[in-house]
């Protein structure tokens, strides 16, 4: 469905050069459900853009449903579907109306059209506001209206540039739930960027993370977690002595882990955590050093950007830089 190959994005002004994207090499099989991961700034929209032929490429290539996005951009955009950021509907017309006028536009006879845009209106649950006016929508409403249009022409594959950003949570666990059922009753191929880590996780089957323009990961949110974080294992004794001499016993007990002491808690990451804690607690007690409570968290995906990167995922969208500034190498 997708094939990159250093696929390279430069803005350049008078004053500056950035390096939105630098070398992303991509393949999307048909049927996958993919999320392009990153802090603001990562390159996301950009890569999307270029995919969907809205912004040529620098250098590099990518072919797009079997055709490249430089010499054949009309093949592309005739069965993609790309909903960018914010809203794309109009405000004055009816939500109804504007998919039939879309679907026309995308060479569907009327009856056709009309016959899309209920089936649509049906399977995103807007049959109940097709009548109204957009402007008059709420904004998860607009969303799923957003998706309807992108999908009017029956694309194998969906673009979809930060879905959920500006919904609140259960507008955007509703917007989830259409996102799946698009997938399950159609089989389209979706691609959509975010910097939600639980929409990643959730609703993504494969996680490409991108930092700086290029992919430091591409895996499944769980093989991201097994692969870049373990489990945290949280154990807190009644003293803080009891902690210190701890430690050491249970980095020699559990291979591979890595651990600290903070006051009387020990904090350990490891893989399978909750399988090796039971152990770990027995030991404990037989050595006279009885714990007083324990709390095993999986890991995030915040954990695996920050074990890559440095950062966390939720900072690093905090500080992202200004968009003229020049990215280091
Ligand atoms: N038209 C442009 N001219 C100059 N710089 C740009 C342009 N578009 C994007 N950039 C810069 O390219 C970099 C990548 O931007 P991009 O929008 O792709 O990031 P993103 O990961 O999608 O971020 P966000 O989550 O905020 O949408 C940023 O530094 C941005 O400021």
């Amino acid at each position: 469905m997708i094939h990159t190959s250093a696929l390279t994005k430069h803005f350049t002004s008078r004053k500056s050069t950035v390096e939105a994207v630098r070398g992303i090499d991509l393949r999307v099989e048909a049927g996958e459900m993919v999320a392009i991961l990153g802090p603001n700034g990562a390159g996301k929209s950009t890569t999307l853009r270029m995919l969907t032929t809205l912004l040529p490429p620098t250098s590099g290539t990518a072919r797009v449903v079997g055709f490249d996005v430089r010499t054949q951009p009309r093949e592309v955009r005739a069965r993609i579907g790309y909903v960018g950021q914010g809203t794309g509907s109009g405000y004055n017309q009816r939500g109804r109306d504007e998919l039939v006028t879309q679907g026309r536009a995308y060479g569907l006879d009327t009856a056709t059209a009309r016959s899309r845009a209920a089936e649509l209106l049906a399977s995103l649950d807007l049959e109940s506001v097709a009548d109204r006016r957009s402007s008059s929508l709420s904004g998860g409403q607009k969303r799923r209206l957003d998706i309807a249009l992108g999908l009017v022409h029956t694309p194998p594959l969906l673009f979809l540039d930060e879905p959920s950003t500006g919904l609140d949570p259960q507008n955007r666990a509703n917007l989830h739930e259409h996102i799946r059922r698009l997938r399950a009753d159609h089989d389209t191929t979706i691609v959509f960027t975010t910097h939600y880590l639980d929409e990643a996780d959730q609703l993504a089957e494969r996680v490409v993370v991108i930092d700086h323009g290029r992919i430091i990961a591409d895996a499944s949110p769980e093989q991201l977690k097994a692969e870049y974080a373990g489990d945290r294992i949280t154990l807190t004794f009644d003293r803080e002595d009891d902690a210190a001499a701890a430690l050491p016993r249970l980095l020699g007990i559990a291979a591979g882990a890595r651990g600290e002491r903070t006051g009387p808690q020990v904090v350990l990451e490891i893989d399978g955590g909750s399988r090796i804690a039971p152990k770990l607690l027995r030991e404990l007690d037989e050595t006279g050093l009885p714990v007083a409570a324990v709390e095993i968290v999986r890991p995030t995906l915040d954990d695996v950007f920050l074990n890559l990167t440095g950062r966390s995922l939720r900072d690093a969208a905090a500080t992202a830089r200004p968009a003229n500034q020049e990215i280091p190498a």
